[in-house]
């Protein structure tokens, strides 16, 4: 099982990531879309991502604006895996805008 990472090394993580914040409890971005269509095709294809990486964020949806949040649940904290999952997350994000 992957360890998680201590706050210390979080803080440094987030550095490269900087539309995400958070702590070893779990790390997040909100983004807004164009549309709600818009919203459910970067959730769609986080989702096929997800599966590939067998690791998958939890999704708030909200009209257009989605809120994701990655913590590794059976670790119990921010893990790499996390940290992977989040820059899948942001190149996706990226190419949808
Ligand atoms: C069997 C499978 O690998 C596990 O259930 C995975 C699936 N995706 C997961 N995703 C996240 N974020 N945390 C997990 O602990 C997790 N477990």
């Amino acid at each position: 099982m992957a360890d998680v990472l201590t706050a210390e090394a979080v803080r440094d993580e987030l550095g490269g990531l900087a539309d995400w914040s958070g702590d070893p409890a779990g790390i997040s971005r909100t983004v807004e879309l164009g549309s709600f269509p818009d919203a459910i095709a970067v959730v769609d294809r986080v989702a096929a991502t997800a599966e590939e990486l067998d690791h998958h964020p939890d999704i708030d949806i909200r009209w257009r604006t989605l809120t994701f949040r990655c913590v590794t649940h059976s670790a119990g904290g921010v893990t790499h895996r996390d940290l992977e999952l989040a820059r899948r997350i942001d190149d996706i994000v990226r190419s949808a805008r």
